[in-house]
């Protein structure tokens, strides 16, 4: 039977906003159809106009606020209107924390086993602002400005020139405006999106979290940078605590940020950072978390929830650099580390030998692949921690995991939706959750990080 849908496209309806959905945007219901509203917060009552109607949702823009929520506040950022990598700035820190939990628990609720698992409060962030020590900003060009370095604005791939994100660390800052500056001096061109011509993609700009080292990623479509001695001398004199430069080449005509071909040209292949005693090292390629200060608080509540007693064998799946398996092999017998960034892996070994642990050992390839062939060889772990990239574990996976019958999973994730998905299929393959913790990880953005231990039921 078709329902009708309430809205309609270009009109005005009053919207009590109840909830916040998976970017921070407001949401709410409209006869009971379900409208997103970005930028209107959870207790507010606002105007809204109908922007895209869909079967089962509509979008709409605020008009006007006719209730105001107690907790939004200014935001402090000069492009926060235009821009789209913060969507909370205008909310105050404690109602983002209390917002991310009651968005674990709408997710839980949701898949309908909620009753019994404990959702504590959101562990605040170490930093509210300057905490992401990882910079991936596009480079374009327009008439007015020249060259423009910068987020992209909201749901585009228009770029918001940005001197001073609030979110990035200092070093992060100096990065972009001296790879600006570079662009214009050296009369570099600027890759096109749409005719696939021009050098420069994007910056990365990596930093450590006491901001001694940096790394400056430049993307280029082509292999050539033409005068590349003098650029590098010239960002040497921009960048005062500026220790590696790496070109990283993509020539695919896709949205993927960086390619794999990485020349360092100049310093070090990588940065060195910090994580509790453990040092680590990251290469332009690797994945490590962008809150360094706050990552130590996840991992330490990974290292509770997998309560080691130096006895225990246990597998890392989706291993990165080998953040957690090293913090866990300080306290297990033995951690496997699985990742498929043959560089991370390499990091990880790295990692492994410069902190002195024997007890790890990692492997380069697709979890999906990996993990039953453990098993097949008869690996039968006491505990297994994944933390797998948003789209969440490999149905495969899973079912290994369950398979391998460990006495506690502890899951680490980025995106609330498909947690809730593993942990219901886990709850049907014998693991129950019982607890979760959430970690903000990206103040000011609608992203919540979450740990949760599920024991063999
Ligand atoms: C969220 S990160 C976690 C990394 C690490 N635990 C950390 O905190 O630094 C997810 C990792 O999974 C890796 N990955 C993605 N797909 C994978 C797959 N199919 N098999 C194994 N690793 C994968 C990514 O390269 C990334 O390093």
């Amino acid at each position: 039977m078709k329902t009708k849908i309430p809205v309609q496209l270009g009109q005005k309806y009053e919207i009590k906003i109840t909830g916040m959905g998976q970017s921070g945007e407001g949401v709410g219901r409209y006869e009971n159809f379900t409208v997103f509203v970005p930028y209107a917060l959870p207790g507010e009552t606002v105007e809204a106009k109908i922007t895209l109607v869909k079967k089962n949702y509509a979008t709409g823009e605020i008009v006007s606020i006719i209730e105001k929520a107690s907790d939004r506040i200014k935001p402090i950022c000069s492009v926060y209107d235009d821009c789209g990598a913060c969507q909370l700035q205008h909310y105050s820190y404690d109602a983002q924390l209390h917002a991310k939990q009651q968005k674990v628990i709408d997710m839980m609720e949701h898949i309908a086993i909620k009753k019994d698992i404990i959702i504590h409060p959101t562990m605040p962030s170490v930093n509210e602002w300057h905490y992401r020590n990882k910079m991936q900003f596009p480079i374009g060009r327009t008439k007015k400005d020249g060259i423009i370095v910068g987020c992209y604005a909201h749901s585009s791939h228009n770029i918001i020139n940005t001197e001073m994100c609030h979110i990035q660390k200092h070093t992060n800052n100096v990065i972009a405006n001296a790879v600006r500056e570079m662009a214009t001096k050296f009369k570099l061109s600027v890759y096109d999106e749409k005719t696939h011509y021009g050098l420069l993609r994007h910056v990365v700009g990596r930093t450590n979290r006491d901001e001694t080292q940096a790394m400056v990623v430049l993307v280029t479509a082509q292999p050539k940078i033409p005068r590349v001695r003098e650029i590098v001398n010239f960002l040497r004199s921009k960048i005062p605590n500026l220790t590696s430069i790496v070109q990283n080449i993509n020539t695919g005509r896709n949205n993927i940020i960086m390619g794999k071909e990485c020349k360092i040209l100049w310093g070090s292949s990588h940065i060195t950072d910090r994580l509790g005693s453990l040092k680590f090292k990251i290469s332009a390629l690797s994945f490590f978390q962008v809150n360094t200060e706050q990552a130590e608080k996840l991992y330490e509540c990974a290292l509770k929830y997998a309560n080691l007693t130096g006895k225990e064998t246990v597998i890392d799946g989706y291993c990165g650099t080998g953040t957690i398996s090293l913090f866990l092999a300080q306290k297990a017998k033995k951690v496997y580390g699985m990742e498929i960034v043959p560089e991370a892996i390499r990091d990880a070994i790295a990692n492994a030998r410069d902190n002195n642990i024997k007890n790890a050992e990692f492997l380069t390839g697709d979890a999906a692949k990996l993990m039953p062939q453990l098993y097949r060889k008869g690996l039968r772990p006491d505990v297994i921690v994944t933390d797998p990239p948003r789209a969440g574990c490999a149905p495969e996976v899973l079912k290994t995991f369950a398979a391998m019958q460990p006495k506690r999973i502890v899951y680490v994730s980025c995106n609330p939706a498909s947690l809730a998905r593993d942990i219901a299929i886990l709850d049907e393959l014998g693991y129950k959750a019982l607890e979760i913790q959430p970690v903000d990880m990206f103040p000011q953005t609608g992203h919540v990080e979450t740990v949760v231990l599920l024991n063999k039921k």
